[in-house]
């Protein structure tokens, strides 16, 4: 199988960048996200991936192959990859069965063949047994695994996944991506997925590309953004946690209970280092001031089931997130001890 290779590839629309000399190495069978907000380039990328889109700069490769440069691409039939799109873009005249079996017809696959590899793509999304039905007749869940195994018939190099999940309610998304893993896993296929769900990508991939402005933000597995975001605009897209100041640390760093707690009670002054604190790194204590702590106060609650999320004020000013097992009062003054800070980069936007 083929690596995909996206070398510092930009295209513009007229004074506008939307996506900017951008560069990912895909290795052969990798689940990708690409994740950002609205407008950050994604389908862009998606587009010049599947040659539904020309570049205005950069090149793109398959393998050894080059599928497209600015001067020159190949078409999207000639590249030998698949596209699942938010709206599932079935046939709603034909069964489930010739939708599927629609991209091999193209080819003038038939008999034996055609037959075998149809019921092995129905198989493989979970949907034997809808073979005949309309698309009308199904929910939106099975609609995508359609849509899926519409893609699959043709042993594609690479799936290309544009919001798949968008249209489906909360429920049934975490059950499609249990189906996504599953795909995945049986086909070994190169996937790559745009999404603009945090939650999503880091389920799902095994690398994301954080995307701002058409840029590259950061490019790791969902694991090292979390506990190592580069920036905090990632940290602030990935997950929770809260932005403070320390008078200690450097970017790229983790900071100890120790260093963390003697830097944050500097003076104000020297306080520049810009530090993520995940809400599971802070202890509260609640009862009497100890001076074991940093003083704060609660300035809300939110029950969620297993924790209530706290929201703190430090005497500095500064926000604070923070879980505890108990509901507090608002108002009450509490003390925290954070155990671990991750320093981050400055924000350079
Ligand atoms: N054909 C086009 N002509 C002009 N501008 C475009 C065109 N397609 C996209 N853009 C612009 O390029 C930028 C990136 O768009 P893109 O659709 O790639 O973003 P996205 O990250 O996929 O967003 P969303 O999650 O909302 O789909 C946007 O500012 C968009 O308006």
């Amino acid at each position: 199988m083929a690596g995909l290779s996206i070398e510092r590839v930009s295209k513009r629309f007229g004074e506008h960048t939307a996506v900017d000399a951008l560069s990912l190495d895909i290795a052969p069978g990798e689940f990708v996200a690409l994740l950002g907000p609205s407008g950050c380039g994604k389908t862009t990328m998606l587009r010049m991936l599947a040659g539904f889109e020309s570049l205005s700069a950069g090149e793109i490769r398959l393998g050894g192959r080059t599928l497209a440069s600015h001067e020159r691409q190949l078409p999207p039939e000639q590249r030998n990859m698949a596209m699942v799109f938010q709206s599932y873009a079935l046939w709603p005249h034909m069964s489930v069965a010739d939708n599927v079996g629609y991209p091999l017809k193209l080819r003038r696959v038939s008999g034996e063949v055609y037959r075998q590899r149809l019921a092995q793509a129905l198989e493989l999304v979970g949907l034997s047994s809808y073979a005949e039905r309309s698309p009308q007749d199904l929910s939106g869940g099975q609609r995508q695994r359609v849509a899926l195994a519409r893609c699959l018939v043709t042993d594609p190099d690479v799936v290309l996944l544009d919001e798949p999940l968008a249209n489906l309610d909360r429920h049934l998304r975490a059950s499609m991506e249990q189906s996504f893993r599953d795909f995945h896993r049986r086909t070994r296929a190169t996937l790559v997925y745009v999404t603009h769900d945090q939650g999503e990508a880091m389920a799902l991939a095994d690398r994301i590309a954080v995307m701002r402005d058409g840029r590259l933000e950061q490019w790791a597995t969902p694991e090292t953004l979390y506990r190592q975001p580069r920036t905090a605009w990632v940290a602030g897209f990935i997950g929770q946690g809260s932005l403070l100041y320390a008078a200690a640390g450097e970017p790229g760093v983790r900071l100890e209970e120790a260093d963390l707690m003697r830097g944050l009670a500097a003076v104000v002054a020297e306080r520049t280092q810009p530090l993520l604190v995940r809400p599971e790194h802070i202890s509260v204590l609640a009862d009497a001031p100890s001076g074991q702590g940093l003083p704060a106060w609660v300035e809300g609650g939110t029950f969620r089931g297993e924790r209530y999320e706290l929201h703190l004020r430090l005497a500095s000013g500064e926000a604070l997130l923070a879980y505890h097992p108990v509901a507090l009062d608002e108002g009450q003054p509490v003390e925290v001890v954070l155990r671990e800070g991750w320093c981050l980069e400055r924000d350079s936007q």
